[in-house]
């Protein structure tokens, strides 16, 4: 049985998860606190279908909390939250989890049980056959890139951190949910293992269309991994909700702006591509200055002409010379990038 299957009610193709005012407090059955400000206050949010919305903002600003309302490992306390159109209190906790991948950082993998094990727990639980079992765990952890014959037969202590947490997406997606929910995936990893996990993670949601909720802390995880990001700040209050670019560029409220300040001009370059009204009219192009192509990331047109004696890069757009472009013209793509006002957006 495909898990897409039982997905048949779904009501909207527009949306696949959606929070209706809801809301979290911890405190009426916590030992803790007694009585504190609501971990989610009143989110109301969808999540449209095949996207990868990150949710960023500061420790303790409910992100976690948010994420886990639509797998049941917390129960809102007031409103309520759908999965493609059920109202996810009304289904069977199991078979919600069932349908729900779930990546959190330390992975969680058995440790007795060997990687294939590992991969294979959902399909066990749904009662697949041995070699249904053992094709679906090889083209898992082909997709995660672990080779099968060098890794399936491993233990989870074998494994580097970064393989570790390919082993707990290949978990996740085992049985092919229509949705993921990842906490903090790659925070333990090294900062070039993290990019290469965080590029692959990208290509694997492509290649797959899974509608995909992230948690992170770190802004650039964010705007790197998202489709739209929800900016949070305390008790689950989204600050903004847009595309990574228009967070960078244009971020609606000082806890945006000061979350995104810092490196902030890095991260457009980045983020911005190269239009035909950032190239500069006066100046014609060299016959032996490089090439750079409309659509180019800035940073890389920079990088190009920040190379000892170029003055200025010849811009190609399908294979046909359309310009040239100086540093003086990426600069003014910045400008246009973030509106009238300054850069600097702390001011
Ligand atoms: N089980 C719990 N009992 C009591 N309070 C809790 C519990 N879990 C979370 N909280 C509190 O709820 C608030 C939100 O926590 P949550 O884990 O959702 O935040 P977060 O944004 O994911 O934080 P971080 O980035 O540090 O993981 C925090 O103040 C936290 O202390």
């Amino acid at each position: 049985m495909s898990v897409r299957t039982v997905s048949v009610r779904r009501v909207s193709d527009e949306w696949a998860i959606r929070f209706e005012h809801a809301a979290k407090s911890y405190a009426a059955g916590s030992s803790s606190s007694g009585g504190g400000p609501a971990a989610v206050d009143d989110l109301s949010l969808d999540v449209r279908t095949g996207e990868v919305l990150v949710l960023v903002g500061p420790s303790g600003c409910g992100k976690s909390t948010t994420l886990r309302m639509v797998n049941r490992l917390v129960e809102p306390t007031s409103g309520r939250v759908l999965v493609e159109g059920r109202d996810v209190a009304a289904l069977d906790v199991v078979e919600l989890r069932r349908r729900i991948g779930y990546v959190i950082q330390n992975v969680g993998l058995f440790p007795h049980r060997t990687v294939a094990q590992n991969v294979a727990t959902v399909p066990r639980l749904l009662g697949w056959d041995r070699t249904r079992t053992r094709t679906r765990v090889a083209e898992l952890l082909e997709l995660v890139g672990l080779a099968p014959d060098r890794y399936a037969r491993r233990y989870p202590h074998e494994l580097s951190g970064g393989e570790r947490q390919r082993v707990g997406v290949a978990r996740a997606l085992a049985t092919d949910p229509p949705v993921l929910l990842v906490d903090e995936p790659f925070g333990a990893v090294d900062p070039v293992g993290r990019r290469r996990l965080q590029d692959e993670f990208a290509r694997i949601q492509r290649e797959l269309g899974t509608t995909v909720m992230l948690v992170t802390h770190d802004i650039d995880e964010a705007v790197r991994m998202a489709g739209r990001v929800a900016v949070m700040s305390a008790g689950g209050h989204v600050e903004q909700l847009a595309a990574p670019l228009e967070i960078v560029a244009r971020p609606a409220t000082p806890a945006v702006a000061d979350l995104v300040g810092r490196g902030r001009t890095a991260r457009l370059l980045a983020l911005g591509r190269l239009q035909r009204d950032d190239l500069d009219p006066a100046t014609v192009a060299q016959p032996d200055a490089p090439v750079v192509r409309l659509g180019d990331e800035l940073g890389e047109v920079l990088d190009v002409l920040a190379r000892d004696g170029v003055t200025s890069a010849t811009v190609h757009a399908d294979g046909v010379l359309v310009g040239a472009v100086t540093p003086a013209a990426v600069l003014s793509a910045l400008r246009r990038l973030v509106g009238p006002e300054s850069l600097d957006v702390r001011t």
